[in-house]
């Protein structure tokens, strides 16, 4: 099913904006070693538990989902399709996923709050604190329940195909809608390569919301994490876009868990295809799944429907392997059901 949709988005977007959803950073390594440190687990199920009916409704940070699955962040929703992120936080919605909104969103967080269902933001910090801080300010006036901080983007990772494509720019019309100043003049995004752990501090000074770090794959930034007073973590690579080589998130996965030790809810993202991988991830230690590019594959093919086709079919994915496996609930999941290869 997720073949096919993609199959569809590739016919329906322009080349080059399929490169950029599609591609990843240098000879895109860390991008195909995503799906394939998944491909790789082994599962051991338990038989004869008498489960029953299965149970995935997960709550992470205060927010209540049908399933331990959430949107990925991505940016340029009205690139994809021309509901842009309505149409995802619609679809999410419908499906009882949490949105996790970027930073690089198409579309004024207020419009996507009056659709959307559980909503997150992730943010790039800025370097004009000033401007940082009237974000949150705007997100957190809009309904947003925790802020995701997007921390393995010191540079931009280099997209050969987006060189290839000369794609640097917006199509005039669409512009990053959450970057415009008081003036209403939009900025660009500032990747910092000053950033360091006194900017978490600064940001949980500033606001009350959970703070969930983005991209932490080294099980001594997960400790560090956890002095800092975070609230939560993705292992991410940023879907193999930003260092290329980055070892793959299902690979890094359990020494992160191990580091947090149960401190801290842990997610997962990069490679997520089928409900076996979430099967897999919840395993290795994650708490929920967050899935970025079938879900731009949902909404570039059929909009918001196409969107919450991906994360029902995901929801009823991980329901049925649950069965097959022996386990009624994601927080059941044992970490003995995977065997190393
Ligand atoms: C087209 C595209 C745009 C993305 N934009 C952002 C972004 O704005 N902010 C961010 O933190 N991550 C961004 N990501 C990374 C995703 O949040 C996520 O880490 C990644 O897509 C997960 O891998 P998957 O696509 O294999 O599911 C983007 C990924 C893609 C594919
Ligand atoms: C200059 C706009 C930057 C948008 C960043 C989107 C992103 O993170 C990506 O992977 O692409």
């Amino acid at each position: 099913m997720l073949a096919e949709l993609r199959a569809r988005a590739r016919d329906a977007l322009e080349p080059a904006h399929w490169d950029y959803f599609e591609g990843g950073a240098g000879d895109e390594r860390t991008l195909r070693a995503n799906e394939e440190a998944f491909a790789r687990v082994r599962l051991v199920p338990r038989v004869l538990r008498a489960t029953g009916p299965r149970d995935l409704r997960t709550t992470l940070l205060g927010t209540e989902l049908r399933a331990p699955i959430l949107v990925a962040p991505t940016a340029f929703h009205r690139l994809a399709h021309r509901d842009g992120e309505l149409a995802t936080a619609a679809g999410a919605a419908a499906a009882g996923a949490g949105y996790v909104v970027s930073m690089a969103a198409t579309t004024p967080v207020e419009a996507i709050a009056a659709v959307a269902g559980p909503w997150w933001f992730q943010l790039y910090l800025q370097p004009d604190r000033d401007f940082t801080a009237a974000l949150v300010r705007r997100v957190e006036a809009a309904g947003c329940r925790a802020l995701v901080v997007s921390v393995d983007s010191p540079v931009f990772g280099r997209r050969e195909r987006d060189h290839r494509n000369g794609f640097h720019d917006l199509p005039a019309g669409l512009c990053c809608e959450n970057l415009r100043d008081a003036a209403g003049a939009v900025r660009d995004i500032a990747m910092d390569a000053g950033l360091g752990w006194a900017a978490i501090g600064w940001l949980r000074g500033i606001t009350g919301l959970p703070i969930v770090l983005k991209g932490v794959l080294h099980p001594a930034d997960a400790e560090l994490a956890v002095e800092h007073g975070v609230s939560g973590l993705i292992v991410s690579n940023h879907g193999g876009r930003q260092l290329d080589g980055a070892v793959a998130t299902a690979d890094a996965l359990p020494a992160v868990a191990k580091a947090v030790g149960g401190r801290l809810p842990v997610l997962v993202d990069g490679g997520v295809r089928r409900g076996a991988d979430i099967l897999a991830a919840l395993a290795l230690g994650a708490d929920a799944v967050l899935v970025g590019r079938p879900v731009l594959w949902g909404l570039a093919a059929g909009g918001a429907d196409g969107v919450r086709l991906v994360l029902d079919s995901l929801a009823e994915d991980l329901d049925r392997v649950l069965a097959l496996a022996g386990v009624r609930t994601p927080a059941a999941v044992p970490p003995d059901l995977v065997v190393s290869p």
